[in-house]
C-alpha cells in the first residue's frame, strides 16, 4: 500500500503540468497573456513538424489592442500565396484518425465526452485539450503553451457583469453553460475517483469547473470545423479541430485569408491557409469565423463586434405584446387578441399558432424584420381575406415585397413593428447615453464587454426603426401622390 502511494506521488509530480493557472490567473492577465510566460516558438514548431509557414508571417500583438495576439504580414504578400500548411498530425482533434492508438485514459475521456450534450461540443474537444495540457511531453505542448491564459467569455464574468448584459436570451445561455460546468465538474470528479492512477487522463490532477471552463472556452474560441470521414461507415462529417498557428488569425467579415482542406499523397488531411487578397506589409492576417450574431461572438469567442450586420434581437410572438404595440402605434385592431378563423389558419401555417408553434421572432440581421412576424402583422391587420389568399406566404413574409396587401396595411404593419422596437428598447434598464458614459469610465474588460454587448443590441433596434421609418415615409408619400 505504502509503495503504491509513493508511486502515485511520483507520477503526479513528474507526469503532469498543473492546471492551477486555469483557476487562478495571474494578477492582471490580459488578452495577450499566454499559459506559460515564455512559450515555445510556435512558428518554428510548425516548421519542425513538417508544416509550412510563409516567411513574411509573424505572431505579434494585433494593431487593435483588444484582439490579443494575431498573425501579421511583415511584407507584401501576393493574392493566392500559400501562407500556412499543416500536415495531418498537427491539428488537435478528439479522436485520432489512426485506429488502434488509444489507451485506457482515452476510453475514460470518451466516456466522459458521452455525457456532454451535442450543443456543447467544445467541452468534448476541451477534455482532450486538458489531457494534453496535463501531460508532460505532450506532442502539442508548443501549441498549448501558446494558448491564452484567460478568456473573456461570459462564463467567467462576475454576477454583476452577467446581469449587465441586460438581454434575457444571452443570460439564459450563459446560465445554461455555467450550470453544465458545475454539474459536469461533479461528474468528472465521480468518474476520476474510481480510476487507477495509471489510467487517469489528467495525470491525477483535480479537474474543476474553472479548468473545464478554460478548456471549453479555448476550444469554442479557436476550433474550426473541417470535414472528415466517419471512421465506422466512411460518411463525411464535420469535425471540430484545433489548428495550431492558423488559430492565431483574428476574425474579419472581410477576411484576407481562407482555410482550404486538402489531402496529401497518402490521402491524409492537409490544412492550408491561402491569401484571398493582396496583403500589405504590417496588415493582420484575418479569417472569417462565420456570419455570427453578437450572442455567439460573445458566448464562444469573448468579443462583441460593433455594427455587426448579422446581429439581431429576439422577441416572443405574443398577442398581448402585439396589442400593446398597436396601441403605441395608434392603430386599433381587435384581431391581435381574437383573429378570424382564416387568419388563425395562416398563423398556423407560419408556425405562430398551435401546439407546435415556434414563438421566437427576431428584429435586425439581414431580414430587418422576421418574415413570419411581418407576414402575421400584414395578415392580422387586413380585413380582406380574398386579397390575402391571392398571395403566396413567401411574398407575405418578404420586406422587399412592397405593400402586398395595400399601402395602408403596410404602413400599419410597419408602424406596429416600430412600436414593438420602442417597447423592446424600454425593457433595457439603461439608456444608450448612459451606456456610453459608463463605457468611458469602465476599467474592467469584462464589464466593458457587457456594456458593449447591450449597446449593440440597442443599436440593432435603432437601426431597424430607422429602416422601417424610412419605408413608412416613402409609402406615405406614395399614398399622397396616388391621391
Ligand atoms: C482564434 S483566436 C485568434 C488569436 C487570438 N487573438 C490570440 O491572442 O490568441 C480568437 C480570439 O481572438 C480574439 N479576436 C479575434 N478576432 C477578433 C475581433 N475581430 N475582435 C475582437 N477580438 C477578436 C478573441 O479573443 C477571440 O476569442
Amino acid at each position: 500500500m505504502a509503495a503504491s502511494k509513493i508511486a502515485v506521488a511520483t507520477l503526479s509530480l513528474t507526469h503532469f503540468r498543473p492546471f492551477s493557472s486555469a483557476s487562478m490567473p495571474s494578477l492582471s492577465p490580459s488578452f495577450s497573456s499566454r499559459l506559460v510566460p515564455h512559450p515555445p516558438d510556435l512558428i518554428k514548431w510548425v516548421r519542425r513538424e513538417g508544416g509550412f509557414v510563409h516567411h513574411a508571417l509573424n505572431i505579434a500583438p494585433s494593431p487593435d489592442a483588444h484582439t490579443g495576439l494575431g498573425l501579421l504580414a511583415s511584407d507584401h504578400i501576393p493574392k493566392g500565396s500559400e501562407l500556412i500548411i499543416l500536415p495531418h498530425n498537427l491539428p488537435l482533434r478528439f479522436e485520432s484518425p489512426e485506429a488502434g492508438d488509444s489507451d485506457e485514459a482515452d476510453s475514460v475521456l470518451i466516456n466522459l465526452a458521452r455525457q456532454v450534450p451535442e450543443e456543447l461540443w467544445s467541452m468534448k474537444l476541451g477534455l482532450k485539450l486538458l489531457k494534453e495540457r496535463a501531460k508532460v511531453g505532450s506532442f502539442w505542448w508548443a501549441y498549448i503553451g501558446n494558448l491564452p491564459e484567460v478568456f473573456t467569455v461570459p462564463i467567467f464574468f462576475s454576477g454583476d457583469d452577467i446581469k449587465n448584459l441586460q438581454y434575457a436570451p444571452l443570460l439564459y445561455q450563459v446560465n445554461k453553460r455555467c450550470r453544465f460546468l458545475l454539474d459536469f465538474e461533479k461528474e468528472v470528479k465521480r468518474t476520476l475517483d474510481s480510476i487507477k492512477p495509471e489510467n487517469h487522463p489528467f495525470g491525477g490532477q483535480t479537474v474543476d469547473a474553472s479548468s473545464l471552463g478554460w478548456a471549453m472556452a479555448a476550444v469554442s474560441s479557436r476550433a474550426f470545423r473541417l470535414y472528415s470521414k466517419n471512421l465506422t461507415d466512411g460518411t463525411p462529417t464535420s469535425v471540430p479541430m484545433m489548428l495550431p498557428l492558423i488559430d492565431m488569425c483574428n476574425h474579419s467579415f472581410n477576411s484576407n485569408a481562407r482555410i482550404i482542406q486538402e489531402q496529401d499523397a497518402s490521402m491524409k488531411l492537409k490544412v492550408k491557409v491561402v491569401a484571398e487578397t493582396e496583403i500589405e506589409g504590417n496588415a493582420p492576417l484575418t479569417l472569417n469565423y462565420g456570419c455570427l450574431d453578437n450572442d455567439l461572438f460573445l458566448l464562444d469567442y469573448g468579443f462583441v463586434l460593433p455594427s455587426n450586420q448579422y446581429d439581431y434581437i429576439e422577441l416572443k410572438y405574443d398577442e398581448a405584446l402585439l396589442e400593446a404595440a398597436s396601441i403605441v402605434a395608434g392603430i386599433s385592431s381587435e384581431n391581435f387578441s381574437s383573429p378570424a378563423p382564416w387568419q388563425k389558419f395562416i398563423l398556423t401555417k407560419l408556425n405562430l399558432h398551435g401546439e407546435a408553434a415556434l414563438l421566437k421572432v427576431s428584429i435586425g440581421g439581414s431580414e430587418v424584420v422576421d418574415g413570419r412576424l411581418l407576414a402575421a402583422l400584414r395578415v392580422l391587420l387586413s380585413v380582406d381575406e380574398e386579397m390575402v389568399q391571392k398571395h403566396d406566404l413567401s411574398v407575405l413574409k418578404s420586406l422587399s415585397a412592397e405593400a402586398p396587401l395595400g399601402i395602408a396595411n403596410e404602413v400599419a404593419a410597419l408602424r406596429t413593428v416600430i412600436a414593438l422596437c420602442v417597447i423592446a428598447l424600454g425593457h433595457f434598464p439603461t439608456k444608450i447615453m448612459e451606456d456610453e458614459t459608463l463605457l468611458k469610465k469602465c476599467e474592467s474588460e469584462t464589464s466593458k464587454l457587457a456594456i458593449q454587448f447591450r449597446l449593440q443590441k440597442k443599436s440593432v433596434i435603432i437601426d431597424a426603426m430607422s429602416n422601417l421609418t424610412r419605408r413608412v415615409k416613402l409609402l406615405s408619400s406614395k399614398a399622397v401622390s396616388q391621391g
